[in-house]
């Protein structure tokens, strides 16, 4: 989502913008390359053909190609990430499968069948949320090579527009129901005698009206959007699980190429796969049958005549039972083996290696101070939920200086602030923050909510407050970093209208995916008025702000001037004293109406948790809205 223009009707606002102009792409999508089949099948006789026993579509036509994408690279990125993370699966990656001439070598034998089916990370969660597409989707060109082609057997594109600079390219899709069926012609010719028709049953069609857009856009970073379009009916009128068993993926069949390629017999592939059924089932191969699986293999054959088709290591083919596994020394020859395992583990997750574990212990106690799901937003709001949430010491510093920064936060209650940055739209900072710590800002924690969703999507976006431009943007920046490595979104700086914003840093940062906000409502210090950065934030569709700090952002927002829009206050208190000198947070003090000093600020419904050495307390700021 890119910032747009807002106008107040009381001060004039905001601006923004549209994103920075992109390079041409160069990386069209390719066409297959696949002979045709004829061939043999030593272990079912002659090869069928295609298709005859099901009610799918041959996946070799050029029409029935829907991925745009070059899938054996993305299968291949996939399949190296994996395997520099578990060096049990150093095997080498398959050669280009559009070439049928490349005649793989044999894998050793004893190469094991767990890794046929490679799933990316969280496949069956991500296909499903690409199936509903229920909000916009921001992911990576990478992750959209790696995930479009186990969603290719719903989405069937249209039709491709590029912008007239060519930065932009937007296909759209429509649910695969939604084509009309191809009716069997009345005038076809009859079939030459003794040649049996096709047992083709006519999917239904013309049944789902759910359409998207796949917008690209490359920059400094990529991102592909995809989104409903308009006209769009709100959900399918079938379930994944439907029309998995009517079409195969091209994620799935390239399971099946894989193994064919290799000189597998068709039975012996297909049996391999449906041994990890549920890695196959969240690949999206739930109506995967052998005719899918000769189909291929017929293909490769014909280039490859000579080569004896085999089984898989541990599988062995016997007369009149087929394919089955092979049985070990201890068993008697005529016995079925024994039902082995499957392992249910899911493929080993490239995972950065500054994820942090989702916490295993209770963090229910912050429930009543995080904003709720909208599902359940009663009141509509001017503004985000604002929750204030840092580290203070015994004597209420947050740094040993300022432009220092200080760890406060043990490792448990480090965790509970990356899971409070999942449960929110937004991290807000100062610029001096920023100066100081050269902070991510994202969320690492594995799992929905931080590393391990699809792209940036659970990413909260980070939002610096740098009313002169001090902030010197640069790609090293950790918050750039972290947006270039797809590991969270790069950053909205707000700024005032008399900023001088570099234009290469202009460029730079909206080249990332970040945007500079102009603000224009000033407080009687001349300060951006809060109101006017959180109206704004709340009109660019963030729901929910974390402000973490520093001293100046703090010592600023708990000012009661301000409890009608903060909500909460999660503080971990620290057991230590960092010393007069460091940066505190403490409000300017208040006086009753006697002129005697008074609390500046006290919250209410407040609760104080203990998690490892730290000490949570957790408060409410904003008093609930009398009822009407
Ligand atoms: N322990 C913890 O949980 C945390 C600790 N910290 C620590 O805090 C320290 C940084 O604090 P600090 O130096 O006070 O910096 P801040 O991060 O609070 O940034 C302050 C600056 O932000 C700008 N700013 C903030 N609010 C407004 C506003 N309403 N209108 C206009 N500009 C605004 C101003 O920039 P300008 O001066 O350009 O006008 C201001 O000087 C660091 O040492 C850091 O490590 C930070 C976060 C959390
Ligand atoms: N919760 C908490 N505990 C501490 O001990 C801290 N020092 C901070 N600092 C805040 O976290 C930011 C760093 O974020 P990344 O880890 O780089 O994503 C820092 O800038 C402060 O806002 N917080």
């Amino acid at each position: 989502m890119a910032p747009a223009s807002h106008e107040s009707s009381a001060v004039p606002q905001v601006v923004i913008t549209t994103k920075a102009p992109a390079p041409p792409r160069t990386d069209q999508p390719q066409p297959r390359n696949e002979p045709n089949a004829k061939g043999k099948d030593p272990d079912a006789g002659p090869i069928p053909a295609p298709r005859e026993d099901t009610i799918d579509e041959d996946p070799s036509r050029p029409t029935d190609t829907p991925a745009p994408v070059d899938l054996t690279g993305a299968l291949e990125k996939q399949a190296q990430r994996s395997d520099a993370n578990d060096p049990s699966r150093q095997s080498s990656p398959p050669k280009n499968n559009n070439d049928a001439n490349d005649t793989e070598p044999r894998p050793p034998a004893g190469e094991s069948t767990s890794s046929v089916i490679d799933n990316p990370p969280n496949l069956a969660r991500i296909r499903r949320l690409l199936f509903e597409c229920k909000d916009p989707i921001e992911i990576t060109q990478e992750e959209f090579e790696t995930y479009w082609p186990f969603v290719d057997n719903f989405w069937v594109k249209q039709r491709t527009n590029a912008s007239h600079d060519g930065h932009c390219t937007t296909e759209y899709y429509m649910c695969r129901l939604r084509r009309a069926t191809n009716k069997p012609s009345e005038t076809k010719p009859p079939l030459p005698e003794g040649k049996r028709p096709r047992k083709r049953r006519a999917r239904e069609g013309g049944i789902c009206n759910v359409s998207i857009k796949v917008v690209r856009f490359e920059g400094a970073y990529s991102a592909v959007t995809i989104y409903r379009t308009p006209g769009s009916d709100a959900a399918h009128s079938h379930d994944l699980e439907y029309i998995d068993r009517v079409k195969r993926n091209s994620g799935v069949m390239e399971y099946v190429r894989r193994e064919s390629f290799k000189g597998y017999l068709p039975s012996s592939t297909y049996k391999v796969l449906r041994e990890q059924k549920e890695k196959l089932d969240d690949a999206g191969g739930s109506g995967l049958n052998v005719t899918d699986v000769r189909n291929v293999s017929a293909k490769w054959r014909i280039q490859n005549p000579e080569v004896e088709l085999r089984t898989h290591e541990g599988w062995e083919y016997v007369e009149g039972r087929g394919v089955v596994k092979a049985q070990t020394t201890s068993q008697t020859s005529q016995q079925d083996p024994p039902p082995t395992l499957t392992s249910t583990s899911t493929t080993t997750t490239p995972l950065p290696i500054d994820t942090l574990s989702f916490p295993t212990f209770s963090l229910d106690f912050l429930e009543p101070y995080l904003p709720t799901l909208p599902k359940h937003h009663k009141e509509k709001r001017e503004f985000p939920h604002v929750t204030l949430s840092y580290a203070s010491s015994m004597d209420s510093k947050i740094s040993l200086r300022a432009g220092m920064q200080t760890v406060l936060s043990g490792p448990e209650a480090k965790l509970m602030t990356h899971y409070l940055r999942s449960r929110h739209d937004a991290i807000l900072v100062g610029v001096g923050t920023v100066l100081s710590d050269n902070p991510g800002l994202n969320c690492r924690l594995e799992g929905a909510g931080g590393f391990g969703g699809l792209g940036r999507m659970w990413q909260p976006r980070p939002v610096v407050i740098d009313p002169t431009g001090r902030w010197p943007i640069h790609p090293e920046d950790r918050m750039l970093r972290t947006a270039v490595e797809g590991k969270g979104r790069a950053p909205w700086v707000v700024v005032s209208p008399g900023a001088s914003i570099n234009a290469d840093h202009l460029m730079m940062l909206k080249g990332y995916g970040g945007d500079f906000l102009r603000i224009m409502e000033y407080n009687l210090a001349w300060r951006i008025r809060w109101e006017a950065i959180l109206r704004s934030l709340a009109l660019e569709g963030i729901k929910s702000v974390m402000i973490e700090g520093g001293g100046t952002v703090l010592n600023e927002l708990l000012n009661p001037e301000y409890s009608n829009i903060v909500d909460s206050i999660i503080v971990t208190v620290a057991p230590t004293y960092l010393g007069q000198g460091g940066v505190s947070v403490s409000p300017e003090s208040k006086q009753d109406v006697g002129g005697n000093p008074n609390a500046a600020l006290n919250p209410h419904n407040v609760k104080w948790t203990p998690l490892g050495q730290n000490v949570i307390m957790c408060g409410k700021i904003r008093s609930p809205e009398p009822p009407k």
